[in-house]
């Protein structure tokens, strides 16, 4: 009886159902355990595993805490468990005298891989056992399967997409819509003028303005004769021949070139680095080599491409559509190019067709989408599942185009597939690819040293903010972070840039930060005092935010959205009484609704309906949203999926937006959620000013922790 199984797997269940009363585990991971559990008192048919060991108590229990850690991990984001970094002192992040007894007769974890085999309920993903296993990595089984699709699908693209692609025509006008715009350089020139600048100034401005890389072969005394001489944006065309295209690398203008090459490709860099101007250019190129082409179907109708711009919020897609507008408007080419690129996004969810109350979707690889080219911005917040379901519903010839940033948090959900993919970035581009670019771009590339990765040829990062100048403490502060030094984040703070500034942590300060924050929202408040439309309401609120690291406490959402209600009532800025809704009430969803069209992350502010209801002689309280097509929509509250205050929110829901004015708070005790994706993250909000309440105690060590998230995509992509 001492050995009987199902007594093993009770007494890890009962373990674990303990640490679930305890709030250590999510009842999620032991329910999967329970069923692992089960699954596993299945020897495998067949297998050696049946003759010989049967129903081996040992395997059956480790598979039972294998199966609870692996759900475990994903809930904490990584997608798969792996075995080698099992730290058997802190499972389930448990201090040692809770952890260890779990393990109780288990072996070493590096025994674990070849026990776990004989389990019924692993298998190496060609059965449909709960738990695959591949090498040391552990995963769901839905998991697995999750990273196969996204890892084959990528890897497909990757490769082709250049066929129908007209190298010439495509070359010219990436050459007209990449021209060399002289009117940043005589602004930035005559800007050195007033203030006396050297020399050596213009040619920094010449090198940045003009993306110069072989400065040393240029003759800078000629050169510096036509600038200080140069009257005009006009007078400026003189550096056509003395700084001459081959010394110079546009690396927007190589960015559009890849994604013409492939099926798939990604574009990344940091806040205003022209990811959206860029895909703007490449939309353009696109329609016009359609154009050209002029192929009609039966009715004898052009046959132009179907481009669908989709982002994973609604809020995103609001800013996508915001900014692609703009920079379509802004593009010097035919109003037939324009009028055939789409500026209307969509989220994810819509352009997949969500079924109310299910997770599947309507579009899948049985009913693909219609279109041939999907652009994705802000791709770091999209997990693998979704990946994987918008791949699956993606047909076989359309390009797809990600956008974002690869130094932000990763998704909330599981994976981090953008930073996966961007891993390969530094590997450089193929021959074939080198040259194929040189054709389309007229510039040198460097070609890779060893063979690169699957798609490093469908990569390419952008550098350079145009957003943020080199004066700009926000941009300064933002690579300091992401070079994960403290002492280089010190410095930028020692610079007294004025759109930055820094509040040591404490009582005083957190009091300056509550005066801030409500003298900030009293734009909006006063908005609505006022009678404004609830559009530009809205817009007043969006212009400012107070972002946290953590939920709870004090320097978390919660505790924060409540003092700050508070001191908005004392003000007479808001009148809540006992009531939850009030006039001026900013609440963010944290549920979807498809009927309403209202999803996770979507903001909106409670106001009174402009008309009177008949009935009642009162006008209603109604929460008003911008929807993503940019249109404004009041639903009752009583019909509000669940949502919460968002006076303050966390850095995570931050993702997506901007905000001119940004406050940002970070916890006085140091906690491993506070990593350098979750501080940039917070600072690339900002596009005015940042306040940033912080000890320097923990913003140093933050700095210093990366995100690690556990996947197999990085060595599948290889
Ligand atoms: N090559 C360029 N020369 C001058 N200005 C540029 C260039 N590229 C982009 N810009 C300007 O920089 C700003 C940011 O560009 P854009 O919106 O394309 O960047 P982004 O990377 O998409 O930004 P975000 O991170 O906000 O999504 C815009 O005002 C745009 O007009």
């Amino acid at each position: 009886m001492e050995n009987h199984p199902m007594l093993n797997h009770l007494e890890t269940l009962a373990n674990l159902e303990t640490l679930v009363r305890q709030g250590s585990l999510r009842p999620l991971d032991h329910q999967f355990a329970k069923f692992v559990a089960l699954s596993s008192s299945q020897p495998v048919v067949g297998s050696q595993a049946e003759a010989a060991v049967t129903i081996d108590p040992q395997v059956s229990r480790l598979v039972t805490l294998v199966a609870a850690l692996a759900s475990y991990e994903l809930g904490q984001g990584h997608v798969c468990l792996l075995l080698s970094q099992i730290d058997t002192a802190r499972l389930f992040g448990l201090p040692s005298k809770l952890s260890l007894p779990l393990l109780d007769d288990l072996p070493e974890p590096h025994l674990w891989q070849a026990l776990l085999a004989q389990s019924g309920a692993v298998s190496d993903g060609s059965r449909a056992t709960p738990l695959v296993m591949d090498g040391e990595r552990v995963y769901l089984n839905r998991y697995w399967q999750f990273e196969q699709l996204v890892a084959s699908q990528l890897r497909l693209r990757a490769q082709g997409g250049g066929n129908d692609l007209q190298p010439e025509l495509m070359a010219s006008k990436l050459d007209e819509l990449f021209a060399r715009d002289y009117r940043y350089l005589f602004a930035a020139l005559q800007q050195l003028e007033q203030q006396g600048g050297t020399a050596q100034d213009r040619q920094r401005e010449v090198c940045d303005k003009l993306d110069v890389v072989t400065s040393s072969a240029l003759d800078w005394t000629a050169i510096d004769a036509a600038l200080v001489v140069a009257d005009s944006v006009e007078a400026l065309s003189v550096l056509d021949t003395l700084v001459p295209a081959e010394s110079c690398l546009n690396w927007q203008k190589v960015a559009a070139a890849v994604a013409l090459t492939r099926q798939f490709a990604v574009i990344s860099g940091g806040p205003g680095t022209g990811k959206t101007t860029t895909v703007a250019k490449l939309l353009a190129a696109l329609v016009t080599q359609a154009l050209q082409r002029n192929v009609r179907d039966e009715q004898g109708a052009l046959l132009l491409p179907d481009i669908k711009l989709v982002a994973p919020t609604g809020k995103a897609a609001a800013r996508l559509t915001e900014s692609i507008g703009s920079a379509v408007d802004s593009l010097a080419v035919d109003d037939v190019v324009k009028s055939n690129i789409p500026t209307q996004s969509s989220t994810i969810h819509r352009l997949l067709g969500a079924i109310p109350n299910r997770v599947a979707f309507r579009h899948n690889h049985e009913n693909p989408l219609h279109l041939d080219v999907l652009v994705v911005d802000e791709a770091s917040m999209v997990d693998l599942p979704m990946m994987a379901r918008l791949l699956d519903a993606l047909p076989a010839h359309a390009k797809l185009i990600l956008l974002g940033d690869r130094d932000q948090l990763a998704s909330v959900e599981a994976g981090a597939v953008l930073g996966d993919i961007c891993g390969f970035a530094e590997q450089g581009y193929t021959t074939e690819q080198s040259q194929l670019l040189g054709q389309l771009t007229g510039f040198r590339f460097q070609q890779a040293q060893a063979a690169p990765s699957a798609v490093a040829d469908s990569l390419c990062m952008l550098q350079k903010s145009y957003r943020f100048h080199a004066q700009s403490g926000i941009g300064q502060l933002a690579k300091a972070i992401n070079s994960g030094k403290p002492y280089l984040v010190e410095l930028v703070w020692q610079k007294g840039f004025r759109d930055i500034q820094f509040y040591p942590l404490g009582s005083e300060s957190y009091q300056t930060m509550i005066t801030n924050v409500v003298t900030f929202y009293s734009d909006y408040l006063d908005a609505i005092a006022e009678g404004k439309v609830p559009g530009d309401v809205l817009k007043a609120f969006a212009q400012v935010r107070l972002l946290c690291a953590v939920r709870e406490g004090d320097f978390g959402v919660t505790g924060l959205n409540q003092r700050i209600e508070r001191a908005l009532t004392r003000k007479g800025k808001i009148a809540p009484g006992d009531e939850t809704w009030y006039v001026g009430r900013p609440v963010m969803i944290s549920q979807n609704d498809h009927g309403l069209g209202l999803y996770n992350g979507d903001i909106g502010i409670a106001m009174y309906d402009s008309e009177v209801d008949p009935q009642t002689g009162n006008r209603k309280l109604r929460v008003y949203f911008e929807m993503p097509d940019g249109t404004i929509r009041g639903v009752l509250p009583s019909r509000l999926p669940e949502h919460d205050t968002v006076y303050a929110m966390t850095i995570h829901k931050s993702q997506g937006s901007e905000f001119a004015d940004t406050l940002m708070v970070l916890p006085p005790d140091f906690s491993p959620i506070l990593t350098r994706e979750l501080v940039y993250t917070g600072v690339t909000r900002a596009k005015s000013k940042l306040y940033m309440f912080a000890t320097h105690e923990v913003l140093k060590r933050s700095v210093t922790m990366r995100t690690e998230r556990a996947s197999g995509l990085a060595s599948l992509l290889s």
